[in-house]
């Protein structure tokens, strides 16, 4: 067997293992339970016209669910240009089964998973996005516009384009087909694409990282010009058709490379594809079933990724702009233990004190917690078993639904805490959730004193660029000393990574990325044009108990592959049954 016909007949097998765990869900009755967050988004170009592109998109899916558990869409396009599509509210695996995997035909296709930012949870603004006027255009979008009143205006006023949600992501897809719109053209070329990613460069602010397929034509990604959100790119040499996985078109076999898009390098590595290279910021590149080309479009700017990516949303074994996010984590136990030292341990401070174990709070944290445990030389233990069937709680919709679903999620051993002085250790500490639980456990398992870590600084500012952090009101250090953070959430004392340290633990990774965007941190927005009434306006927006309107827990349920029937707001153009 060659060595790609071994990734394929793996893919099928780990899809066989998806179709098992979903049955496993469904029988344990937990496919309604929601888990993670942002969004991630794929693009694949296969040579081979006998090869369906589906069941390799459904399964890079599967491994960027860690961005977002909400919706999940694949659009695929098959014989004579015809566009497929499967979208809906779920996790990957409750929506991508046999059925809906082999309805997408074709060898090219690009596939989102959804994280809402902007508009609500409803099916109808599930990703890809598609409009049919210039040339068949379909998008998928991670980030945040900054922007969209405005984006609302031209679009309604001037281009007389029809929006049919409250999608940030509808708005960026309709700007770029008015671009294309403008060239007249009956068939387009490279040229007119770069150009009209150039245009809309121009016209709309904020973090994008974006996918687009033209039908019959190919793929283009493109990033926003400080490279806010990740995305990069793998090849493989094309191979020989699999069993299953042929689609009815087509028999003509081409020779040269496929092409993978992805918001991580883990999908370039786990669907065997190799040297992984980034987009770079303000770069637009085509891929095509006979031609590649990239080009920079937009104006140069800083580069600056968000660093929370490295903090939380994204995979360990990815490496985002040449930083490997493992080692990144690694340097932040580091540069953690330096402040530990210094804040808890120094026998000088009149507050000091001895730490018998360090704890981490799964899953995010444990790469940095055993670390600062070695640096610390004081004993590493799991003391919080995870509920691997319950997720990421963070960006689950509601407050009262994220504080349940900690408890469900993390369990207590007496043993690891009994008489004991613990120093938990998170990633980052956002609205207090879920530290104020674990604390609590950690008490109610018999601990002395439980002091509590953060790898990130205290977040007391919005998030505007694709995490769904909009009210400052709800972040527990917004408006909070430290000190008032640790009584909030139940701690003897919170010890914050320093924003130096934070930085430092990036940035030594990779020389020529010496900036980040920080503003949780800061307040200090990359792009600019981010103002008090901006952020008032957001908060007005998305506050929790304004986006859960069309989405309460009741008519939306997270992990759910059924029909919503939640309020009309709900339906949409989405189909309402798959
Ligand atoms: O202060 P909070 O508002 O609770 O947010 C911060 C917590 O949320 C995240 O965990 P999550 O459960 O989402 O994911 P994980 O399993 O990857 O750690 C993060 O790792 C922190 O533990
Ligand atoms: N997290 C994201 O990247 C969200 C993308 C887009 N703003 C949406 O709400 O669908
Ligand atoms: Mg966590």
């Amino acid at each position: 067997m060659s060595t790609i016909e071994c990734i394929r007949s793996a893919a099928i097998d780990i899809f066989k293992q998806f179709l098992l765990g979903k049955r496993r869900a469904r029988d344990l009755n937990l496919h309604h339970h929601k888990e993670l967050d942002m969004c991630g988004i794929i693009g694949l170009v296969l040579q081979d016209t006998n090869v369906a592109v589906s069941p390799e998109l459904a399964e890079g899916l599967s491994l960027l669910q860690h961005r977002g558990q909400d919706a999940c869409g694949i659009i695929t396009c098959g014989p004579r240009g015809r566009l497929n599509q499967v979208k809906s509210n779920g996790m990957v695996r409750d929506v991508f089964d046999n059925q809906a995997i082999s309805t997408l035909r074709g060898c090219m296709g690009i596939g989102h998973v959804r994280y809402p930012t902007a508009g609500s949870s409803a099916q109808a603004e599930a990703q890809p996005f598609y409009v049919n006027s210039p040339y068949g255009i379909t998008f998928a979008h991670n980030g945040n516009l900054i922007n969209t009143e405005e984006l609302k205006e031209f679009l309604d006023q001037d281009a007389h384009r029809h929006i049919n949600t409250d999608s940030d992501s509808e708005m960026l897809l309709n700007i770029f087909a008015d671009n294309l719109q403008q060239t007249g053209k009956f068939r387009i070329n490279e040229e007119d694409i770069f150009t009209a990613v150039r245009d809309l460069t121009r016209t709309c602010k904020g973090a994008y990282a974006c996918v687009a397929m033209i039908a019959g034509f190919g793929i283009v990604a493109f990033r926003d010009p400080n490279g806010i959100r990740p995305l990069g790119y793998g090849v493989r040499a094309a191979g020989e058709p699999v069993d299953g996985m042929k689609s009815p078109q087509g028999d003509k076999q081409k020779t040269g490379l496929d092409y993978v898009f992805a918001s991580e390098s883990v999908v370039c590595d786990a669907l065997g594809f190799t040297d992984w290279v980034d987009v770079k910021p303000g770069e637009c590149m085509i891929v095509t079933r006979h031609s590649v080309s990239r080009r920079q479009v937009a104006e140069p700017a800083t580069f600056a990724p968000d660093i929370f990516e490295y903090v939380y949303f994204a995979r360990p074994d990815s490496v985002l702009d040449g930083i490997s996010v493992y080692r990144s984590r690694m340097g932040m136990g580091d540069t953690l233990a330096d402040g530990v030292r210094k804040q808890l341990l120094d026998k000088s401070l009149p507050d000091s004190s001895s730490v018998d174990v360090v704890i981490p709070v799964p899953d995010t944290s444990r790469v940095a917690a055993l670390q600062l445990a070695q640096n610390l030389r004081i004993p590493y233990r799991e003391g919080f078993v995870k509920n691997r069937y319950v997720g990421r709680t963070f960006i689950m919709p509601g407050q009262q639904q994220r504080r349940k679903n900690v408890r469900r999620k993390l369990n207590a051993m007496a043993l690891e805490f009994s008489g004991k002085n613990v120093l938990l250790v998170d990633d980052s500490i956002v609205r207090g959730t879920t530290s104020k639980e674990i604390i609590q456990m950690a008490r109610d398992a018999g601990a002395k004193n439980v002091f509590m870590a953060s790898c990130a600084p205290a977040i007391r500012y919005s998030n505007v660029y694709g995490i769904d952090m909009p009210n400052r009101k709800e972040l527990v250090a917004h408006g909070r000393t430290e000190e008032q953070v640790a009584e909030y959430i139940g701690a003897d004392k919170v010890i914050f990574q320093t924003l130096d340290g934070l930085v430092k633990s990036c940035s030594s990774l990779n020389e020529d990325i010496q900036h980040f965007d920080c503003s949780v941190f800061t307040g200090k927005y990359i792009t600019g044009g981010v103002d008090v009434a901006y952020l008032e306006h957001l908060e007005n927006l998305r506050a929790d108990n304004v986006k859960n309107k069309v989405t309460t827990e009741e008519a939306v349920s997270p992990a759910c592959s059924g029909p919503m029937n939640g309020a009309d707001d709900n339906i949409g153009l989405a189909n309402q049954r798959r």
